[in-house]
C-alpha cells in the first residue's frame, strides 16, 4: 500500500479478503487425502489429537477478543462463540463433541486430554494464533477468524467425504462438524459484516487482509506439522 492507497469500497474489501481462499488449508494435501480417504487410522488419529488443541484454545482466543474490545454489541456477540465451545455446562459444546469424535477414530479422552499426541509445530502455531488475539487491536484478531468464510463448504464436503470413505465413522461422530456448518455459515457472514463496518480506513483494511493471510498461514502450518508427526510415528 502506499501513503495516497484509497479506501476500498465495502465490495472491494470483501473481495480481496476472499481472494486468500487459494490459500485455506481446505488445498492441504494433507485435507484432500482426508477427503480422498486415503488416510490410515494412524493418521487420523493424529489430526483428531492434534486439531483438540486448537478446539482447547478457541475459547481463550475469542476472550482475548472481547477483552481487547471496548464496543459493547460486539462484546455481546461475541460471547456466543465462547459458550459454543465450552458448553453450557459440563459435557456440552463443541469442544465436547471433538471429543467424541476423537473417541470415534480410536483415541481414548485420556491420551486426547494430556495432549500427548499434540506435535511441537501444532502447539507453536495455535499458541501464535492466541498470542496475535491478545496482542492486535480487536478488529484484526476478528478479521483473522474469517477463515470461517471457507470453513462451511469444506465442513460439509468433510462430512459427506468420511462418511463414505471411513467405515468406522458413523454420522453422530461427526456432531461437530454438522452442528458447526449451521453456526459458521451465520458467523462467517456477521464477522465480515463487522469487519467491514469497523475498518474505515485504507490501512486497517490492508491490516484486515494480512491478518487473514497470517491466519491462513497458521492453519496450514497446523496441517504441515500434523502430516510430518503422523508420518514419524
Ligand atoms: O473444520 C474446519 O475446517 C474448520 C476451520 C476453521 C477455520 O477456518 O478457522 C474453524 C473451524 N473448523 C471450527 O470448527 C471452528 O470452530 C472455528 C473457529 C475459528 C476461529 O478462528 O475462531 N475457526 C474455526
Amino acid at each position: 500500500m502506499s501513503p495516497s492507497s484509497p479506501l476500498l469500497s465495502p465490495e472491494e474489501f470483501a473481495a480481496a479478503l476472499r481472494g486468500l481462499a487459494p490459500r485455506y488449508w481446505g488445498t492441504h494435501p494433507f485435507h484432500h487425502r482426508m477427503h480422498a480417504g486415503e488416510l490410515t487410522e494412524h493418521e487420523l488419529k493424529t489430526w483428531a489429537a492434534n486439531r483438540w488443541y486448537y478446539q482447547c484454545v478457541l475459547p481463550q482466543k475469542d476472550a482475548a477478543i472481547i477483552s481487547n474490545c471496548p464496543v459493547p454489541e460486539i462484546r455481546r456477540q461475541w460471547l456466543d462463540r465462547i459458550v459454543y465451545h465450552d458448553g453450557g455446562a459440563p459435557g456440552e459444546g463443541g469442544t465436547e463433541r471433538w471429543l467424541r469424535l476423537c473417541t470415534a477414530v480410536g483415541l481414548s479422552r485420556e491420551e486426547v486430554l494430556d495432549q500427548r499426541h499434540v506435535a511441537p509445530g501444532v502447539r507453536f502455531a495455535v499458541d501464535a494464533y492466541v498470542t496475535f488475539a491478545r496482542s492486535k487491536p480487536w478488529v484484526e484478531a476478528i478479521a483473522s477468524g474469517l477463515t470461517e468464510m471457507f470453513a462451511g463448504h469444506l465442513m460439509q464436503r468433510r462430512v459427506v467425504d468420511m462418511l463414505a470413505n471411513y467405515s468406522w465413522i458413523a454420522r453422530e461422530d461427526l456432531a461437530y462438524f454438522t452442528n458447526r456448518i449451521d453456526a459458521v455459515s451465520g458467523e462467517g457472514k456477521a464477522t465480515l459484516d463487522i469487519v467491514i463496518q469497523h475498518c474505515t480506513t485504507r490501512e486497517q483494511q490492508d491490516r484486515a487482509i494480512a491478518a487473514l493471510s497470517f491466519k491462513c498461514d497458521v492453519l496450514w502450518s497446523m496441517l504441515d506439522a500434523i502430516a510430518s508427526a503422523a508420518a514419524k510415528e
